[in-house]
């Protein structure tokens, strides 16, 4: 388990000093993703320095299964690194290198007889799916290629956590997909610890398990990604799967907003509002997507026909927790607008 206590990160400058990261607290368990975004300037690059022991935090604790990295130096740190393997946007693969000497890399420089070396680095190409490729280099690779090529060097040395810097900026979607696949399966097959820092949320919306908002050097939000999704009122939540909260259609009573809590919910669940309770229903906006763990979902919907307590009280026994628009909202009607309606 990797637990980051109250890091602290600050930078003299000419100008004064820059208080980067105030008290971050963060605790990842082994077989687990958590992801950490935020806005621009909001300490990510440096809490991933941190991290990854490239730069000594200010104070606080980085506890790899209960020791701490943040102190030590020298010969000492480079023998705990290890623990942490890292992997940035651009890969950074020696160009001149082949793929099987930038796997070997660590192991040569720890030392690992070449027969070890060569078996070790045969069985990462191979979990990464690039065992036919050893002998290229990398400029004769794709960037999602690559970056599995990052990912094996970083495995090299058995690390416990996994760090990922924006890894799957700037590749394309297929290529995206294929290396979150291989993360995922790595934590559930290595069962490592895995942090993704990342500014993609379609990213950490299907990997991660708990997300961190970062927020001007401190944690704004954290918790499980089903949680924040399903709570209408987490900032996280909503960036994660947005919606654009409307007003209330001419002609219906009221507008929910409905989010998805239960891992099993019945995908007919709009149209039984109707056949069961009598509800006229319009789909005013949403978005639903399968997720590892069920499906993930937030949905607004105006209604009729059913007070607006019976249908949250309704809701809530089908695992959707409602809840009702603004006073402010619900006063204003609007005309005139395509919508959606579902004919129930
Ligand atoms: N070496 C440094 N000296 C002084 N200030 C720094 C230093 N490194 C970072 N900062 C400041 O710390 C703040 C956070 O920077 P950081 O790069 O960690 O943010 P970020 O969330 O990674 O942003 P982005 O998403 O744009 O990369 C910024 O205001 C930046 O100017």
């Amino acid at each position: 388990m990797i637990e980051i206590r109250q890091l602290h990160k600050h930078y003299d400058t000419a100008q004064g000093r820059v208080q980067v990261l105030k008290g971050i607290d963060l605790e990842v368990q082994a077989g687990s993703i958590t992801a950490v975004v935020g806005p621009s300037g909001a300490g990510k690059s440096t809490l991933s320095h941190c991290i990854s022991l490239l730069e000594k935090p200010s104070s606080g604790q980085i506890l790899v299964d209960g020791k701490d990295l943040s102190i030590l130096s020298g010969k000492a740190l480079r023998a705990e690194r290890r623990a942490i393997g890292t992997i940035f946007q651009n890969s950074a693969l020696l160009r001149r290198m082949t793929v099987a000497e930038n796997v070997a890399l660590p192991l040569r420089n720890l030392g690992v007889v070449h027969h070890e070396m060569e078996h070790r680095v045969a069985e990462l190409l191979e979990r990464v799916g690039l065992a036919d490729r050893a002998n290229s280099y990398p400029g004769e690779l794709s960037g999602g290629q690559r970056q599995r090529v990052g990912i094996a060097r970083a495995l090299a040395l058995r690390p416990r956590l996994l760090l990922s810097d924006e890894a799957t900026s700037g590749l394309d979607p297929e290529a995206t997909a294929q290396i979150l696949e291989l993360l995922a399966s790595l934590r559930t097959d290595l069962g490592l610890a895995i942090i993704l820092i990342t500014h993609e949320m379609d990213v950490v919306r299907h990997i991660a398990d708990r997300v961190a908002q970062l927020d001007g050097g401190r944690i704004a939000e954290y918790g499980e990604l089903r949680a924040l999704v399903a709570n209408p009122e987490s900032v996280t939540g909503s960036k994660l799967l947005p919606l654009h909260p409307d007003l209330v259609p001419a002609g219906y009573d009221f507008a929910l907003t409905v989010a998805y809590r239960g891992t099993q919910i019945d995908p007919s669940w709009i149209s039984k509002l109707g056949s069961e309770y009598g509800a006229t229903v319009a789909l005013l906006g949403g978005s639903v997507e399968a997720h590892q763990e069920g499906t993930l979902g937030r949905v607004e919907i105006g209604l009729s026909g059913i007070g607006e307590a019976r249908a949250i009280e309704v809701l809530d026994g089908w695992g959707l927790h409602a809840t009702a628009h603004s006073q402010a909202l619900r006063t204003d009607k609007i005309n005139g607008e395509t919508r959606i309606e579902v004919t129930v």
